[in-house]
């Protein structure tokens, strides 16, 4: 039996889309399947938990979405050890490109139906865990102030979603202060002037694409940390191209580290998201988890990173 998890919202209305579609694979292949709509991030783990305490035999859960509604349920997951099946519908979908899972939905299914997991780490925080980065300070900003602006609406309503991104990027770059930050990767600590931001990825992406951790591997059991240091307006809004190749690593203002555990005190207070979803001002402390969630990915046949294999010993 597979539970279908569906945030109808996400991707400005793409999940919903998304569901339709698959549905009708479902029923065309006699998929035995339950259906369960999410209503909300803080409602959907008791509703996810209420829904796989009904039966055994869930031989995974696929959420349709991006990658806050993956985040919304991987509480969940971990406590019922449930495997991942990912449909991208979200705007991001770096969950879905982290794990080389296809962006169509019929091709996301197959991958869904195929008894091939991955191993695959999870960030633990305060605030729950985390499957592609947690990020604090200027891209934080930015995701918080396009967010909360009206700008978004207005460009989702023409379908330029990424045109927002760009205007936020913009609108932060005018307004947001670098400061001092402290970094602790595996108890040894590092402090950087005029920071920018830390990020904190299990996975190489986010921001839809954007390789801020390009070196990072889900099953590794290490985190990869990108800190931008050191430099004026202007030579930061010269990084974002190099992002996009994740080429930034070898600049002499940004320092990666990697470790199990990682601290990050900015010395002012600074935004943090975890999977593009907000989680507040406060100081961050984050571990590794390894290998605590399993994963349905294509990767696993490749036997590209971590612990590869079938999710089921009976397949
Ligand atoms: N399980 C859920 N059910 C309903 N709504 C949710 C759930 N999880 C998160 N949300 C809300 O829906 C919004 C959109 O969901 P989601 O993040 O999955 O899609 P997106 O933002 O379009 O894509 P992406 O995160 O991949 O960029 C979230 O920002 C959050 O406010």
């Amino acid at each position: 039996m597979y539970l279908l998890i569906i945030n109808s919202r996400s991707g400005g209305g793409a999940g919903l889309r998304t569901w339709h579609t698959v549905e009708a694979m479902l029923k065309a292949r006699a998929i035995p399947h339950e259906a369960l709509f999410t209503q909300s991030a803080d409602s959907a783990e008791n509703q996810v938990l209420h829904a796989l305490a009904r039966r055994e035999d869930w031989r995974a859960a696929i959420v349709i979405g991006g990658d806050g509604t993956i985040h919304s349920v991987l509480g969940a997951l971990r406590r019922r050890g449930v495997p991942l099946g990912v449909i991208p519908a979200g705007s991001g979908n770096d969950t879905a490109r982290g794990f080389g899972i296809p962006l169509t939905p019929e091709a996301a299914l197959d991958n869904a139906l195929q008894d091939r997991c991955l191993e695959a780490d999870l960030l633990s925080g305060a605030d729950g865990l985390t499957l592609t980065a947690v990020a604090s300070g200027f891209d934080a900003q930015v995701a918080v102030n396009v967010n909360n602006s009206r700008y978004k609406r207005l460009c989702n309503a023409i379908g330029a979603g990424r045109l927002a991104y760009i205007i936020g990027i913009l609108h932060t770059l005018i307004t947001f202060k670098s400061c001092r930050v402290s970094v602790t990767c595996d108890g040894r600590e590092q402090t950087f002037d005029r920071a920018w931001l830390v990020s904190v990825c299990n996975l190489p992406s986010y921001g839809g694409g954007l390789l801020i951790c390009p070196q990072a591997e889900s099953g590794d059991g290490l985190l990869d940390v990108c800190v931008v240091h050191g430099i004026s307006r202007g030579q930061l809004l010269r990084l974002f191209p190099t992002v996009v190749k994740g080429k930034h690593v070898a600049l002499p203002y940004v320092t990666m580290l990697r470790g199990r555990s990682v601290a990050v005190h900015f010395a002012q207070p600074r935004h943090a998201i975890g999977d593009g979803e907000g989680l507040g001002t406060a100081p961050l402390a984050v571990r590794c988890e390894p290998g605590a969630l399993r994963v349905l990915s294509p990767l696993a046949a490749a036997g590209a990173q971590g612990a590869a294999g079938p999710c089921h010993a009976s397949g």
